[in-house]
């Protein structure tokens, strides 16, 4: 189809080797609508009865492990140890219930026959029959009302208590191996599977599958007990459960198969042509998964099916032909008939679920093997183990910097994003790089401070190969404000804090922080000062009714009250300028490296610390970082020459990826080349 273009493949199967969807032997390729589906052909071997199943059992031991451990960590969670032991009782009396019910429909059974037989009915045993129904009708809903009621706290704590695990997972990566899209997806597999937590699924499942086994052996020997002395019981019971066997043959066929595809997402089109290209595709313009559910489920035909239908009037037509040879029994054959085909079907349906469950319980628990293995991803920038700083006393004079020969190209990209860097910045020195767009300026600072590793040459700190320090040591004594920067949906107060949690609850300091970073004044302005919120926490969920309507009886139709509550109503995000929010992410900054006297930060790095500020600000800024030198080594990137570079004891003037150029302010004026030119035309509008 004209205009509509498809991305890289993904696989989403569970076997191993590689998916390649150029090979037509081993992938069927269907189109569904604007969708390429590719799915895996089951090789010939795998078409051998059973081998696909053990394949799945095989998998499914390796596992085993990684359950036990689940099974242990849920248990060591003691707020879960009630409701857990209550859960697990409930799920066991509610597995026995369907047994005891159908042992007192055969007890009816057996009254009807005792009265068919001498004309006499048992009228104790039929009030007990009906009071053990009615208990078990009564005992069912209460199991499920105890249950609804001990799920969601139980739901809750096992999620919370994976997410510490899922967070510090995440919090460990570093950059190259976090942006992974492999490593993405082992994270987002780790974390939620068909929209519930993986210890929940898992948990649901296995004592679902426990209750589904007792349920099978607890009403199959009942049944057999009932139907024993019951005349045409055994062959009623085998017509019945012929065509469920049928059907359940033929549902084991489509669900083996299901979650073993590989797929193609096809990127949407221009908004231009999304009108025009939803008329072209018309019936699957549709989510992918919505329409593969739809082209999975369409109704199927074949012979199975006709066999099915064929045989579903078995049971009748066996019951009317006994009836005729025998009339008397009418009564009993009726009765077993019906008790029969309803337990037959709820049976076939307990067996196929317990076959599905087994079916997936494989892909379930490879979920559980991927949420423990997330905390042990290798990360691809490697620790060192040399402490850093040896005498701490030195930090505070600044860090010494050197880049010798240093190339770099981010994973994935063709080109090099600096290429042959070589610099050296002594302690306590103010170095600024300026140069075009992406020559390579933010990429320097990146690398200070290891989110990424040189290809080639060597970044030494104090003299150190900076591979050499240990990463958390190094980072320590470094702070970063990137271009970038991240606001959290916490409260101002906390924000700024977050530069230094140590001392997350010293107002002092925050309001110190503030003032460096030139946002005390406008915070104050707020209506709840430091305790605004930079973006709602939480999220509303309003009913139906547009607001600034009215119901159908005229009531109208306001939230504001209901959004004002929480304590959490003021939101500075949407009404904070660019500028306002850069000062509030400097603020973070000085929290971390400037605010304390006993701050064991020795180089302070800004990627265009001042893009967003007013001239009075940027300049209020750089007078009190210029402050600062003689404590702390720092760098800065920036596009306006003049208010620092003027300053600075080394300037890198970067294009392509290089250094061109570098020196002092007067150095490169006098060398009347690019960084004289810029500063001639900046100076000039000026003039
Ligand atoms: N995460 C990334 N993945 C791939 N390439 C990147 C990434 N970040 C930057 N680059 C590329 O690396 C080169 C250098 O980028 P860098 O951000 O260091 O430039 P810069 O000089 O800081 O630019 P600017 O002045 O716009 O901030 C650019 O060509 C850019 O496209």
């Amino acid at each position: 189809m004209g205009g509509r273009r498809r991305g890289a493949s993904r696989r989403i199967t569970s076997r191993k080797g590689v998916f390649n969807p150029e090979d037509t032997k081993r992938v069927k390729h269907t189109r569904i609508g604007v969708w390429d589906l590719y799915e895996e052909k089951i090789p010939e071997l795998e078409r051998v009865p059973g081998l696909s199943r053990l394949e799945r059992f095989l998998t499914l031991k390796q596992t085993l492990p990684y359950v036990w451990r689940m099974v242990k960590d849920i248990g060591s969670i003691r707020s879960c140890w009630l409701l857990l032991t209550l859960y697990l009782i409930l799920d066991l009396v509610g597995a026995l219930v369907p047994a005891a019910v159908l042992w007192y429909k055969g007890q009816l059974l057996t009254i009807v026959q005792v009265a068919v037989d001498s004309r006499t009915v048992d009228k104790s045993l039929l009030v007990r029959v009906t009071f053990g129904m009615w208990v078990c009708k009564i005992l069912t809903r209460l199991l499920k009302y105890a249950k609804s009621h001990i799920t969601l706290p139980l739901k809750a704590r096992l999620k919370q208590h994976y997410s510490v695990h899922l967070f510090a997972a995440r919090a460990r990566l570093d950059v190259p191996t976090f942006e992974d899209p492999s490593v993405q997806r082992q994270l987002d597999s780790a974390s939620h599977v068909n929209g519930q937590s993986v210890a929940w699924g898992t948990f649901t499942m296995l004592s679902g599958l426990v209750t589904t086994a007792i349920k099978v052996v607890t009403q199959t020997s009942v049944l057999a007990r009932v139907l024993k002395d019951q005349q045409d019981g055994t062959l009623l019971a085998v017509v019945s459960l012929v065509p469920e066997l049928v059907q359940w043959m033929q549902w084991q066929k489509v669900t083996l198969h299901g979650g073993e595809q590989g797929l193609c997402e096809a990127s949407g089109p221009q908004t231009s042509l999304f009108k025009h290209a939803l008329n072209r595709v018309g019936d699957y313009a549709d989510d992918f998964y919505e329409t593969y559910r739809e082209y999975r489920n369409r109704e199927q035909l074949g012979p199975g099916i006709f066999l099915r239908d064929s045989l579903s009037e078995l049971p009748q037509i066996a019951f009317a032909l006994r009836a005729v040879q025998q009339p008397a029994f009418i009564p009993v054959s009726l009765a077993s008939l019906s008790l029969i085909q309803e337990n037959t079907s709820s049976l076939t349906w307990a067996i196929g679920r317990f076959f599905e469950q087994t079916g997936s319980i494989a892909d379930q628990l490879a979920t559980v093997r991927k949420l423990y293995e997330s905390s042990h991803i290798p990360n691809r920038i490697r620790d060192g183990d040399t402490p850093f700083p040896e005498d701490t006393q030195k930090v505070h004079a600044g860090i010494s910097v050197e880049f010798r020969n240093v190339s770099f190209a981010y994973p994935g990209a063709r080109s090099f994003a600096l290429k042959g860097v070589s610099f050296k910045l002594e302690m306590g020195q103010l170095c600024v790089l300026v140069g075009a767009n992406g020559s390579g300026k933010s990429t320097i600072l990146k690398l200070m401070i290891r989110l990424y590793d040189p290809v080639e040459g060597q970044i030494l700190i104090d003299g150190k190969d900076i591979r050499s320090l240990k990463l958390a040591d190094l980072r320590q004594a470094a702070s970063v404000l990137f271009q970038d920067y991240t606001h959290f949906p916490l409260s101002i107060r906390d924000n700024i804090a977050l530069g230094d949690p140590a001392h997350a609850d010293d107002d002092e300091r925050i309001r110190l922080a503030a003032q460096l970073g030139g946002s005390e004044e406008l915070v104050d302005r707020l209506p709840d000062g430091f305790d605004t919120y930079l973006e709602r926490p939480v999220t509303d969920h309003y009913s139906g009714l547009p607001e600034g309507t009215k119901t159908l009886f005229g009531r109208p139709v306001d939230y504001n009250s209901v959004r004002m509550a929480g304590n959490m109503a003021a939101t500075a995000a949407t009404s904070l300028s660019g500028g306002q929010m850069q000062r509030l992410a400097l603020s973070r900054t000085f929290m971390r490296s400037v605010v304390s006297e006993d701050s064991q930060v020795g180089l302070l790095l800004f990627d265009e610390p001042s893009a967003s500020l007013d001239p009075t600000a940027e300049h209020d800024l750089f007078v009190r970082l210029r402050e600062l030198r003689g404590n702390k080594t720092m760098i800065f990137s920036s596009h306006r020459f003049g208010n620092l570079t003027r300053h600075a004891d080394l300037i890198l003037y970067m294009d392509d990826s290089s250094i061109v150029e570098s020196g002092t302010h007067e150095q490169l004026l006098r060398k009347e080349g690019e960084y004289a030119r810029i500063w001639k035309l900046q100076a000039q509008a000026f003039l």
